[in-house]
């Protein structure tokens, strides 16, 4: 039976809120505690099982310690041409001059890294980067990550204990508790409402600073690497609160995830693999990747057996293998094998390396990996090969954010990690998240404690809102049942599966939009029985309204950009588009006759500051930059 009763809400009051408590989040709420700031983070999942949590490879810094050549220019290069030159470039100059900074930090809080023969932190190849550079700790980074800002966490709560008597006086975590809805008054943020899971306990948060960390969107579609909390909440709250999210068309789709047993395709095997010499074989046992290296990487890519295998081993004389493309080129590259009929009977193609490292090698290093595949596939990876293909992992979209500050438009409202969009482009690098995280999530928690020392007067939550906020909460038990959230989740997945996936064509992407308006029509109608506490029902319902609004923008955009670019495939419009690289697609939300509507708009790409531009060969610029762009730079240079 369904509890009628009004509950009550609970009210707190802090200077930050932290929404996620993922790597971003951790990172932002320990820069604010440290700037004297009150801080309080918000997780719908336990402390400590954030996404962050099943990092695997590695966390990408220009530390030069596997070659002295690495710097923060090649990382930046590297990093621009991972995204297809649609980067926010400040967020990737910054990015790539912080990230050491933030990984050496990371060992002043505890962290182990795996360590060279000298004893320097290893850095592992990666796809995309030209020099081996992903700091990491066997195949479980992210579990180190996470460990070690958590116990950061916990030596300030213990500074705080000796001076106020209190653990939790300025930094409280409240974990398993879903934030539904953000406050302003007038334009300025003033707090944040939500429901604790297990109880079904209303919180009311009043604070004039909001940091969303709460990573991707990946639960949208059917075969993901994600795990359930990732619905897109904080783009939606972003959306509501006012903000705008960018390159919503580029979602990545890693080429390797599993495909066999069932009931765990979709479930990540690190790139890594193949960073460690694992390479991708059609049913034919052909080495495919050779044919499939496009004209705008042919200089870095080995365009032999031998000269691929040999880089391993010597890397400044020969090119890397196509095995470690960008991952957008592997991903299709794999679809293409399967459609044309050369794929391995679960549907996906062979990744192998048992055939080309020992046995002691493959355990030492991918123990995660090892155990994966014994486990879930009965597959030892030491003498087989897995099965292997894309699967959805990546949100490359997001909140809009000033780059220095994390801001978004909305004063008192800052985004940073996955939830934010910009930095990686039309396509993220591996290793290239976790040190987003680090280096946004710091830059976050500054901004937002700038933000207040500059703040005139606090802004109210008023009681209007909470009532409104409490009521949308309720609304699913006072529904009877008339729609299952679970089956319009399940619609929605499918929709976003087959016909905004990998490969897109305006005609499906079409009837993906005519669908979702009509899942739009019927989540009001989600009901659910059972009580508050702990009704998993209830959770889905509430977050589908998310993963609604954010596949919209997601298929929206992706009809609307009429060209092939990183994790946005066009069917009917196969190439790269110069001029399409001018132009971003922001998504917003506006007030329309039947409630709040996404709308989509153009906005000019900001033109790349001269010094970072001057880093790029003119020869390679030619294949993303117009002729005009070009000339115009080369003007602005006196030439
Ligand atoms: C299997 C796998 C392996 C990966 N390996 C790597 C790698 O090796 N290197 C790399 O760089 N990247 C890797 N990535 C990507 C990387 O892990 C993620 O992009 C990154 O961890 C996201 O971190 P985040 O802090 O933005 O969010 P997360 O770590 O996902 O944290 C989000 C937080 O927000 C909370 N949250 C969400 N919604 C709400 C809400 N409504 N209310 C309250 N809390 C909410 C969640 O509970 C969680 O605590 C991998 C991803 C996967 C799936």
């Amino acid at each position: 039976m369904a509890d009628t009763s009004t509950p009550d809400v609970v009210h707190h009051t802090y200077d930050v809120l932290v929404i996620g408590a993922g790597g971003a989040g951790l990172r932002a709420a320990i820069e604010a505690r440290m700037r004297g700031k009150r801080v309080a983070i918000l997780s719908k999942s336990l402390f400590g099982k954030a996404h962050t949590v099943m990092a695997e490879g590695g966390i990408a810094a220009s530390m030069g310690n596997a070659n002295p050549r690495d710097n923060w220019e090649v990382h930046y290069r590297d990093t621009m041409r991972g995204g297809k030159f649609l980067n926010n470039w400040r967020m990737a100059e910054l990015h790539a001059k912080e990230a050491p900074q933030r990984v050496w930090e990371l060992e002043t809080y505890g962290a182990l890294f795996d360590r060279t023969p000298e004893g320097k932190i290893s850095q592992r190849n990666f796809g995309g980067h030209q020099f081996p550079r992903l700091a990491h700790v066997g195949d479980r980074t992210g579990l180190e990550l996470i460990r070690t800002l958590q116990q950061k966490i916990v030596s300030l709560q213990q500074e705080d204990h000796a001076r106020t008597g209190d653990y939790e006086s300025d930094l409280k975590v409240f974990h398993e508790f879903t934030v539904t809805e953000l406050f302003k008054e007038g334009d300025r943020i003033a707090g944040a409402f939500g429901y604790r899971r297990p109880t079904g306990e209303y919180l009311c948060f009043h604070a004039p600073a909001v940091v969303l960390a709460t990573g991707g969107i990946g639960k949208s579609f059917k075969v993901t690497s994600n795990s359930w909390e990732y619905t897109g909440d904080g783009h939606a709250l972003a959306l509501r609160a006012g903000a705008r999210l960018i390159n919503m068309e580029f979602v990545q789709f890693h080429p390797t995830g599993m495909v066999w047993p069932p009931s765990v395709k979709g479930i990540l095997v690190t790139e890594s693999v193949r960073g460690d010499g694992g390479v991708l074989k059609n049913s034919e046992g052909e080495r495919f990747m050779f044919r499939y290296i496009p004209d705008v990487f042919r200089e870095q890519y080995a365009t032999s057996e031998d000269e691929g295998d040999r880089w391993y081993d010597d890397a400044d004389n020969n090119r890397r293998p196509p095995e470690l493309l960008p991952r957008d080129e592997v991903a299709r590259a794999i679809n293409n094998e399967v459609k044309e009929g050369r794929g391995s009977p679960a549907g996906g193609v062979y990744l192998d390396i048992a055939s080309r490292r020992t046995t002691e090698f493959i355990r030492k290093r991918l123990p995660s990996m090892y155990h994966q595949f014994k486990e879930l596939a009965d597959v030892d990876i030491t003498t087989e090969p897995m099965e292997v293909g894309p699967t959805c992992h990546y949100v490359m979209g997001g909140v809009e954010v000033d780059p220095d500050t994390a801001s978004t438009v909305v004063p008192g409202l800052f985004a940073a990690g996955e939830v934010a969009g910009g930095m990686h482009g039309s396509n993220r690098l591996g290793g290239n998240s976790l040190s987003d995280l680090l280096v946004f999530g710091c830059r976050a928690g500054a901004g937002a404690a700038d933000y207040l020392d500059g703040l005139a007067g606090v802004p109210a939550v008023t009681d209007e809102a909470v009532d409104a906020a409490l009521a949308e909460s309720e609304k699913p038990f006072s529904v009877r049942g008339e729609e299952n959230a679970y089956t319009l989740h399940q619609e929605l997945q499918q929709t976003m599966n087959d016909l905004v996936g990998i490969i897109r064509r305006a005609d499906e992407m079409e009837m993906a939009l005519k669908r979702l308006a009509e899942l739009r029509d019927r989540i009001p109608r989600v009901g659910v029985t059972g009580g508050r506490a702990y009704n998993p029902g209830w959770h889905l319902a509430m977050d589908l309204r998310n993963m609604l609004v954010v596949s919209q923008c997601i298929a929206m955009a992706a009809l609307e950009r009429q060209e092939s670019r990183g994790g946005h495939t066009r069917d009917d419009y196969p190439a790269m588009d110069e001029n399409w690289r001018r132009e971003l697609l922001n998504c917003s939300l506006v007030e329309g006759p039947e409630g709040p509507q996404v709308e989509l708009a153009h906005q000019p790409q900001p033109a790349m500051r001269s010094d970072l531009f001057d880093l790029f060969e003119l020869d390679e610029l030619k294949k993303y930059y117009t002729g005009d762009e070009l000339g115009g730079h080369r003007a602005d240079q006196g030439v």
